[in-house]
């Protein structure tokens, strides 16, 4: 009969809410195809519904080629319903994992009550798009038992890997359920990933710039050990597995020893569960040998359960259990020797043939036939259970009794996937037994080993700490040296013919000091010493005109014979002067303006030589020099000087720019890489979650930032003297706060690509724009409308805008300018951290 928890399921159900309990999925009610299988009891309203098992074939007693302990005597319990042999193609997998509670219906081993560690039913699991699916799991269903190790066999690419990963939680099934040591991984309280499973990815996947013990000691602190276990257990793993000193560094191992590292790592915490991914492959015999004995070892006392994948089948016989998989499905699970004397082969091999070509001539038959079934979805329960049928009639021959031991509802409608060997211990129990460390959002331990982690690889790569604090420091530099100076030594062809033309370096220009009016054109040349012009004569101006043309000179002069007595007559005859006064008393310039920077500068030290001319000249002659300014008198600016550095103007821009940008580059390639080389699912795998991830990285780009910020800002402002008029400390808040943007865009990179070269085209498609569009180097005023909306809401246009605010007119917080700056950077922090938060999360195969 249904308990309270079940009606009170029933009505969450039907208000659209999923009641919550640890780890325990409110089961389906049982389909037809189940309540056959299960004989009249099914329908009881007894407290438990006994289930029986489907049985293995007519060999009753399994015994393995190496028999383990518990392994002789299996005794399987024979099905009601009489379809359990293997020539009846029966196909009985429970649609929704039930509990057995009746001892005299579950499998036993030894006389043993074996519990169910792994449960997959209808798995469908597909890559690629909608249009173009990959399917590379169809309908799979999968038993392991508790305490046995279990080999899953298949070609390569038959889907294994993908399996395995969403049975330890890093991929997600497209549908169809899967439970792990009583929880569904990935559920609160699970364990799964965490502690309880023990994870060897096929690839290495381990730290290169970690020795042995280091490596360890990461996952050790992970799965949360003393530091007297680690090196215990380090210790042990050592000699167990014939590894080197373990002071050496893994990128310095042999492939071999990688993966005797990456399988001790697996070993580290002694878990509930291992899987491992070809841990044999680059291993010598004699060492694989041992690790089997050492996996029929372990799995001795029937608490601890193996899942193997290999590609050496034969090695498999010493498996309990063996998994053949083609084409998304399981063909047959079932032990060793009965495998082969069910097939009457001699090697695993054999068999594996034999049934592939089964599978391949009943995927023709069913392809003929006029109405071919459809690959209907799971159907946990309810009228319906296609999938069921469809496996009968989609793969002919083979044998899917493989839930020796079903799984039951008991009096409270709760789930017990473990098949319950105490009866007094519930899944409930057992997911609460870790529930306390598993609700915990960190500890100190995995904080501990990822801080160190990090630390460790930056400090252990010199070129990475020289790019890190080396690289903000040369940019500094170079801006403060390349950009903002005045232009030197421009040429300027001059043509003055009130002098005798000597040569193209020297002209003999006589200049009268005083109150004296003659060869006043060589008294303005002689102004005109300034260090950004260097002088070059010629004859004439069309020789003049054609060196600007050519290339050989930025601007053309020219004085004409009588320019003295003109500018005088200019002068004293005021509005009665002539045209012909005024031509000739005129300096005339052909500038080349093709490059505005020195076109302005010339245009600018030419007017300003001339008034200090003029104003020498009327100073010596006794009148007032103010008659030589025009009548706009620009007083002391009430913010900068009078003559405006573009270093001040873009330094602020610059300071933020590349705190942020070198923040993105560090980032955006820290988490790819380390999911590249599967160090990431590993992590996670361990129970590390994608927010103590982040966390752990923002720690350490934190304290990177503060010493990059320091540098910077040291360099730029008291080596190169960049005015900084505000609060220093206003400075610093918002250098490190951009820097934090910067990190978490990265963050945001390095989560949604999945290739270190996408991350650097993203971190390089987005500096220009950013850098254009963000009044960097040109006042924001001075776009079109749309653009300056479109700035308003970058990362740096406000903050830039802000610190500029700070540094040139000493602002504070009480502006809406400044404040602005950092709000609308914290607010992209949050951004950004919730976006990265989110795609690693969620971003699950
Ligand atoms: N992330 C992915 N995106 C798209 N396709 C994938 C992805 N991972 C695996 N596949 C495809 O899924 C199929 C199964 O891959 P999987 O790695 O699970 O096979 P496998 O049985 O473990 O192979 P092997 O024994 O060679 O490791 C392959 O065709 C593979 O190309």
């Amino acid at each position: 009969m249904w308990g309270l928890g079940n009606l009170i399921d029933v009505v969450f159900r039907l208000l659209g809410i999923r009641s919550y309990q640890p780890n325990i999925e409110p089961p389906p009610p049982p389909s037809p195809t189940a309540s056959s299988a299960m004989g009249d009891n099914s329908n009881s309203t007894a407290s438990t519904i006994t289930i029986t098992t489907v049985p293995p074939s007519s060999v009753g007693v399994a015994t393995p080629a190496v028999p383990g302990p518990d392994l002789v005597g299996v005794t399987i319990e024979r099905p009601l319903t009489g379809a359990g042999s293997p020539n009846h193609h029966h196909n009985h997998i429970p649609s929704t994992p039930q509990t057995v509670t009746d001892s005299t219906a579950t499998a036993q081993w030894g006389g043993k009550q074996r519990q169910q560690a792994v449960v997959v039913r209808h798995a469908f699991k597909t890559y690629g798009s909608k249009k173009k699916p990959n399917h590379v799991l169809s309908n799979l269903n999968m038993t392991v038992e508790k305490g046995t190790i279990y080999g899953l066999l298949g070609a390569s690419g038959c889907g294994k890997t993908t399996l395995l990963s969403c049975i330890v939680g890093r991929r997600r099934l497209n549908s169809g359920e899967i439970w792990v040591l009583g929880g569904k991984p990935g559920t609160r309280g699970s364990g799964v990933p965490g502690k309880r499973v023990g994870y060897m990815p096929q690839e290495i996947a381990l730290y290169g710039e970690f020795t042995i013990r280091e490596t360890m000691q990461y996952f050790g602190w992970i799965f949360g050990m003393k530091s007297k276990e680690i090196k215990e257990r380090l210790e042990f793993l050592l000699n167990f597995l014939d590894l080197p000193s373990q002071n050496r560094m893994v990128k310095n191992l042999s492939g071999g020893q990688q993966r005797r590292v990456s399988f001790a790592v697996a070993l580290m915490h002694d878990p509930e569960l291992l899987i491992l991914d070809e841990p044999t492959v680059g291993v010598d015999p004699l060492l694989r040998q041992s690790i089997w004995n050492h996996l029929v070892q372990i799995t001795k006392d029937g608490n601890k359960t193996v899942i193997i994948t290999t590609h050496y089948i034969e090695e498999a016989r010493q498996a309990h259990s063996i998994g053949l998989m083609r084409s998304g499905k399981l063909l047959a699970e079932e032990s060793p020797a009965v495998l082969l004397s069910m097939y009457g082969c001699t090697s695993l091999e054999e068999v594996f043939l034999k049934l592939s070509r089964k599978q391949t001539q009943s995927q023709q038959a069913v392809q003929q036939q006029p109405e071919p079934p459809q690959l209907a979805p799971p159907n946990w329960g309810g009228k319906k259970d296609v999938a069921v049928s469809n496996e009968e009639g989609g793969v002919v021959g083979l044998n899917f009794h493989q839930s020796k031991e079903m799984l039951v509802v008991d009096s409270n409608g709760h789930l017990d996937a473990m098949g319950k060997s105490s009866p007094s211990k519930t899944v409930a129990d057992t997911c609460q037994d870790c529930a306390s460390g598993c609700s915990e959002w960190t500890t100190t331990g995995k904080l501990r080993a990822l801080l160190q982690k990090n630390f460790l690889r930056m400090w252990r790569n010199v070129g990475v700490m020289l790019f890190i604090f080396a690289l903000p420091v040369m940019q500094v530099i170079l801006f403060c040296l390349a950009i903002g100076g005045d232009p030197k030594d421009l040429k300027l062809a001059i043509v003055n013919h009130e002098a005798n033309y000597t040569n193209m370096t020297y002209q003999y220009c006589p200049t009268k000091p005083g109150c004296k009016m003659e060869f006043l054109s060589c008294r303005y040349l002689e102004a005109l010493n300034v260090s950004t012009i260097e002088k070059v004569y010629y004859p004439d101006p069309n020789a003049a005109r054609l060196a600007v043309s050519e290339g050989e000179a930025w601007g053309a002069m020219y004085f004409t014979e009588n320019f003295t007595d003109a500018l005088v007559a200019r002068m004293a005859l005021g509005k009665e002067a002539d045209e012909e006064t005024l031509d000739q008393s005129e300096i005339r310039v052909w500038l080349d303006m093709s490059n505005q920077q020195i076109g302005i500068t010339l245009q600018r030290d030419l007017q300003l030589s001339y008034q200090n001319f003029t104003k020498d000249i009327l100073r010596d002659c006794d009148i007032n020099e103010a008659l030589a300014s025009l009548p706009i008198s620009f007083k002391d600016p009430i913010y900068g000087s009078n003559k405006p550095s573009f270093t001040d103007f873009v330094a602020p821009g610059v300071i933020l720019t590349i705190v942020f940008f070198l923040a993105v580059a560090l980032t955006s390639s820290a988490l790819i890489i380390e999911r590249m080389e599967g160090l990431l699912d590993r992590s996670f795998v361990a129970g590390v979650s994608p927010g103590e991830i982040l966390f752990s990285h923002v720690v350490t780009q934190f304290v990177v930032m503060c010493g990059q910020t320091t540098l910077v800002l040291i360099f730029m402002i008291l080596v190169f003297k960049v005015q900084c008029q505000g609060d220093i400390i206003l400075v610093i808040i918002l250098t490190i706060l951009q820097g934090l943007c910067g990190m978490c865009f990265g963050f945001v990179i390095s989560a949604i690509c999945e290739l270190e070269r996408n991350a650097i085209q993203l971190a390089l498609g987005s500096f220009y724009p950013t850098l254009l569009l963000s009044g960097v180097i040109w006042p924001i005023e001075g776009m079109p409308t749309v653009l300056r909306y479109i700035s308003t809401f970058l990362p740096l246009t406000l903050a830039t805008t802000s610190l500029r605010c700070i540094m040139t007119r000493g602002w504070g917080l009480d502006h809406e300018d400044v404040y602005n700056g950092f709000i609308s950077t914290i607010v992209w922090i949050v951004l950004f951290l919730s976006i990265s938060f989110a795609v690693l999360k969620f971003k699950k195969g």
